[in-house]
């Protein structure tokens, strides 16, 4: 089956008066219709260039230097800003972490939801209006018709970003690209919003990318997982299997550090050391420093690889491949010098 988006070798630099930052730099992933795709790494990791890119919403001195972005079977590089432009909230959606990216906040909700249905559809206004209560009440707003007479500040900030959402759903979109959209939200009011999406995305054929740095609320919601790091895609794989055989040792971390019920009261295990500056990338793979599989083979830079069926990684020496070799390996969560500070300890060879 042809996917609906294909992403491959994506580049989009920042061009600096520092130097170049290769914000996004070689990331390749592809989405079906309907799947749900967590796009996740820490802060800087290039998550949300990657989305904006996507979009074409990349501001100077930002800019896609190289890579495809087919979306069925367009070119959207290609063609550029034409093409997206007709693609852009209609067949292609985005949900920002602050709703107020997308409301108006001195507009009432029915002008603002009416005018985004008019910009892409030809009907009539009761149509229109029609099309907005349904989309509301998609996303379990009850009273849909109160809703559309209010202003955003008079919503909640949970109530908001609903809002937003069915801004999104109202062209019945293909994609939803959305960075981050309950972030800012308690947990409760979260757990319902990704309910809610996921429910959604079955129901509609929707297809979503996920935005976040927090792997515990994807590895409920997404079907596939692409784990990013420095600007570039580490690991991408179905989610079940990623998250229970995690091949790339900053995967490995990541898992390590949510919390699970049965090590309530124990410490986390936390990745040591700091994301690189993307002006100051080591050499080779980008987190050979804070990696204590590395050796001498990672200052060459690995290539994003099929090692298992359906599972790519980029790395020299990824985990659970050789169960035996990894019972030698140290965690993830040491690193060279604390290895070589015990070697010097205990006397022998880090
Ligand atoms: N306007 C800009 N000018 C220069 N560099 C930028 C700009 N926007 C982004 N970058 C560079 O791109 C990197 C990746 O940014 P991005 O916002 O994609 O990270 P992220 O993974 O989404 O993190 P976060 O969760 O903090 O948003 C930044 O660390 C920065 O180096």
């Amino acid at each position: 089956m042809t996917p609906l988006l294909s992403v491959d070798g994506l580049q989009t630099h920042f061009f600096t008066r520092d130097g170049v930052a290769k914000a996004v730099d070689g990331v390749s992933f592809s989405l079906e219709r309907g799947q749900i795709l967590g796009l996740v790494g820490e802060s800087g990791s290039g998550k949300s260039v990657t989305g904006f890119s996507l979009l074409g919403l990349v501001d100077p001195p930002g800019r896609v230097v190289g890579g495809t972005i087919t979306f069925d079977g367009e070119d959207l590089v290609k063609g550029g800003e034409p093409m997206l432009r007709t693609l852009r909230g209609k067949r292609i959606a985005m949900i920002f972490q602050d709703p107020m990216m997308t409301l108006n906040p001195v507009l009432r909700i029915d002008t603002q939801m009416v005018e985004t249905v008019l910009a892409h559809e030809r009907m009539s206004h009761a149509e229109a209006l029609k099309r907005c209560r349904e989309a509301l009440v998609m996303v379990g707003i009850s009273s849909p018709d109160e809703r559309l007479q209010s202003y955003p500040h008079q919503f909640s900030g949970g109530m908001r970003q609903r809002v937003a959402i069915a801004i999104a759903l109202l062209h019945k979109p293909d994609l939803i690209i959305a960075d981050e959209p309950t972030t800012a939200l308690d947990v409760t009011i979260q757990a319902q919003i990704l309910a809610e999406v996921q429910k959604l995305c079955a129901e509609t054929g929707t297809a979503l990318i996920w935005i976040t740095h927090d792997l515990a609320v994807v590895s409920g919601l997404a079907d596939r997982l692409a784990v990013m790091y420095a600007g570039r895609v580490v690991e991408e794989g179905e989610t079940a299997r990623v998250i229970e055989r995690p091949l790339h040792p900053y995967t490995k971390g990541l898992i390590d550090s949510v919390p699970q019920g049965k090590t309530r009261g124990a410490r986390l295990q936390q990745i040591s050391g700091m994301t690189p500056s993307l002006l100051a990338l080591p050499q080779g793979c980008a987190f050979r420093p804070r990696c204590a599989r590395a050796d001498a083979a990672c200052l060459e830079e690995p290539a994003l690889e099929e090692k298992l069926p359906d599972r790519k990684v980029r790395c020299f020496h990824p985990w659970t491949l050789d169960a035996a070799a990894d019972a030698h390996m140290p965690t993830v969560t040491e690193t060279a010098d604390q290895r070589s500070g015990a070697a010097a300890r205990t006397g022998t060879r880090a």
